[in-house]
């Protein structure tokens, strides 16, 4: 098991938003969250990354973590290969290995890395790209991924599920906050967090 989180409890505000949520995640498996907007898809990842305290509950992760967030978190006056240095190093990488390995999963999302432009001159789609690339980069045994093909073109967006196929084959665990229910009966698990879903349902 590479990410257990075991009855979640979240309020905002007193107004609960996850009511003792569960969720395990083996090696090799792929997790789906799903839910209508605003049923505590991001809060549970951001739990999971141990960016937000719960009220409740406990979460465990073996090895180490990437966390690619819905709205993108890249710094809008560095270049994509400085982004790839600077979350390098805070993985441990050499300049060098993190700048190619960047510029290695940039080019499997089918998005060729200009040295000079800044991360505020990409189009959505690039910024989200660079999200998922810095998530990627030093090889995190666990993946979380919060929506993370807004703005895709149809073709980024395959390559990015060939991604999350080949991660699982790797024996990474994946979770993938996402609408795009065509996808569900290929994943491992699917966590519904609907709101007439309590704790959440696991289908
Ligand atoms: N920091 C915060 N302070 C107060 N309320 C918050 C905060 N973060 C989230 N919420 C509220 O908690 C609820 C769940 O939000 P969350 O972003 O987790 O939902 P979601 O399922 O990811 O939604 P969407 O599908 O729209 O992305 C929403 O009602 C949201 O307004």
């Amino acid at each position: 098991m590479l990410l257990h989180a075991r009855g979640i409890v979240k309020s905002y505000r007193r107004r609960r938003v996850l009511h003792g949520v569960d969720l395990a995640v083996r090696a090799g498996e792929v997790a789906a969250i799903v839910g209508s907007n605003g049923a505590g898809k991001s809060t549970l990842l951001k739990i999971c990354a141990g960016l937000v305290t719960p009220d409740g509950g406990r979460v465990t992760v073996r090895g180490r973590l990437g966390y690619c967030p819905q709205n993108a978190g890249v710094m809008g006056f560095l270049t994509p290969g400085e982004h790839f240095t600077l979350f390098g190093a805070g993985r441990g990488m050499r300049r060098g290995a993190a700048a190619r390995r960047g510029r290695e999963l940039a080019r499997a999302l089918d998005w060729t890395v200009n040295r000079r432009t800044l991360a505020k001159d990409l189009s959505g789609g690039t910024r989200q790209k660079l999200n998922v690339v810095l998530a990627a980069l030093g090889d995190p045994d666990v993946l979380l991924l919060d929506e993370p093909y807004q703005g895709f073109d149809r073709g980024s967006y395959l390559d990015f599920w060939r991604h999350v196929w080949d991660w699982r084959e790797e024996g990474k665990a994946v979770v993938v906050v996402t609408h795009m229910l065509n996808r569900l009966d290929r994943v491992d698990q699917v966590l519904d967090l609907s709101p007439r879903t309590a704790t959440g349902t696991t289908l």
